[in-house]
């Protein structure tokens, strides 16, 4: 999966320029970049032939506070650019006179978020790639167009790579490369803990950035997983009104009893319980709001939408983090979701779908044969 990627960190390093495209977003203009500091006339030239696109000097937001913009000058350890003072030191390149108008009137120093969880754009993801290649928050990048201003795409793009030998890496390898790779979600403690189904190990998760802590639940005192098993693994959303309050609504806890039941019969395997995910992600209050709109006759995907909200806003993103870290290769997924398996299949993940098992009543009925024939579910309904 990461291979690519490990190429690209490869010529980065060795001073080659490297392409980005944003495979999810085709408004997003594909570019060529490295890290700032191995900028040289002969890039520029280059970058100058063969785009018409925008050429900028492009900062993380951590590191603009190290930029001096009254000065004209920047301060980078390796010395980067001097908009003034050529004779400094500290100038390793000074690429005002080769091309790049540092005037912030004409934005050509922009800053981003590097926010790549967040947002795998372009320019996010290049500063992230030049990060991990043991650089600064700050790239020279190029927009990649053509004589006629028209973005290079597809095919167009992969002929420019292939002819200038140049390795292209999507921002979408980027984001999965950082959750795989950089530390992430963190284990906070772990403990045993008996439970109706039998003694489970119980390990805390934190996202260091949102704050919330997730719970995975795995058969027996094992910390993680090792080579060779194929555990079965769970990946469910919290759900206040059936697992604490024992709503019928739904089949939430149904599925939770079950998975923690087949977990420790099976001997190896995880439910990852995900916090923050309330009512498919929308938060208690809109949940129960929906629910007071489907005692009006609204079905669980219009009572989301005339509320205004996505019918789904979950993000499995922290699972995958925890899910590797808990070093799973290939696994059984628990899951009726078309959506949750497909979302770990782009990170590269290895698994077989087995289709839960849940009870009908008077109270779920519609809502999970709604489930199963308009959002594509795979249940099995019996008792
Ligand atoms: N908005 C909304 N959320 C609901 C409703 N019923 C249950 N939920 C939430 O749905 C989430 C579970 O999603 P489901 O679609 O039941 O199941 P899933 O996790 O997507 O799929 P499985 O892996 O098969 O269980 C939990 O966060 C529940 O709080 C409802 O009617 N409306």
């Amino acid at each position: 999966m990461s291979n690519n990627i490990e190429l690209a960190l490869h010529e980065i390093k060795n001073n080659k320029m490297i392409i980005i495209a944003n495979n999810a977003n085709e408004s997003d203009i594909p570019a060529i970049f490295c890290p700032a500091n191995f900028i040289d006339v002969g890039k520029i030239d280059f970058c100058k032939k063969y785009s018409s696109g925008e050429l900028y000097l492009l900062i993380s937001q951590a590191f603009l506070t190290k930029f001096d913009e009254k000065s004209r000058c920047s301060i980078l350890n390796n010395g980067l650019v001097s908009y003034k003072n050529k004779s400094s030191n500290d100038v390793y390149c000074d690429i005002k006179d080769a091309v790049v108008d540092f005037n912030a009137d004409k934005a050509s120093i922009k800053a981003s978020q590097t926010d790549i969880l967040k947002l795998p754009d372009v320019q996010n993801s290049c500063l992230e790639i030049v990060q991990f290649a043991g650089f600064e928050g700050a790239a020279v990048i190029c927009e990649l167009m053509d004589e006629n201003g028209k973005m290079l795409r597809g095919d167009g793009l992969m002929e420019f790579a292939k002819k200038h030998g140049i390795c292209v890496v999507s921002t979408d390898e980027i984001k999965r490369y950082k959750i795989a790779n950089v530390p992430f979600i963190q284990r906070t403690a772990s403990t045993n803990l008996p439970t109706d189904f039998g003694t489970m190990q119980m390990h805390v998760y934190q996202n260091p950035i949102t704050k919330i802590e997730h719970i995975v639940m795995m058969s027996n005192s094992e910390n993680r997983f090792t080579k060779g098993q194929k555990p079965l693994i769970r990946v469910h959303s919290e759900c206040i009104t059936s697992e604490v309050f024992f709503s019928k609504k739904c089949d939430c806890k149904q599925q939770l009893s079950n998975s923690m039941k087949k977990v420790i019969e099976s001997g190896c395997g995880a439910v990852i319980y995900l916090r923050g995910q309330e009512g498919r992600g929308i938060g208690i209050t809109n949940k129960i709001r929906a629910y007071s709109l489907q005692e009006e006759g609204f079905n669980t995907i219009d009572a989301n939408k005339k509320l205004g909200l996505p019918v789904d806003a979950r993000d499995f993103t922290d699972a995958v983090s925890i899910l590797y870290d808990l070093q799973v290769e290939k696994f059984n997924l628990y899951t009726g979701n078309p959506n949750k398996g497909k979302f770990l299949n782009e990170y590269g993940f290895s698994f077989d779908i087995i289709s839960p098992q849940v009870e009908l009543n008077e109270h779920n009925n519609r809502y999970l044969h709604d489930k199963v024939e308009k959002m594509g579910h795979g249940l099995v309904f019996g008792n």
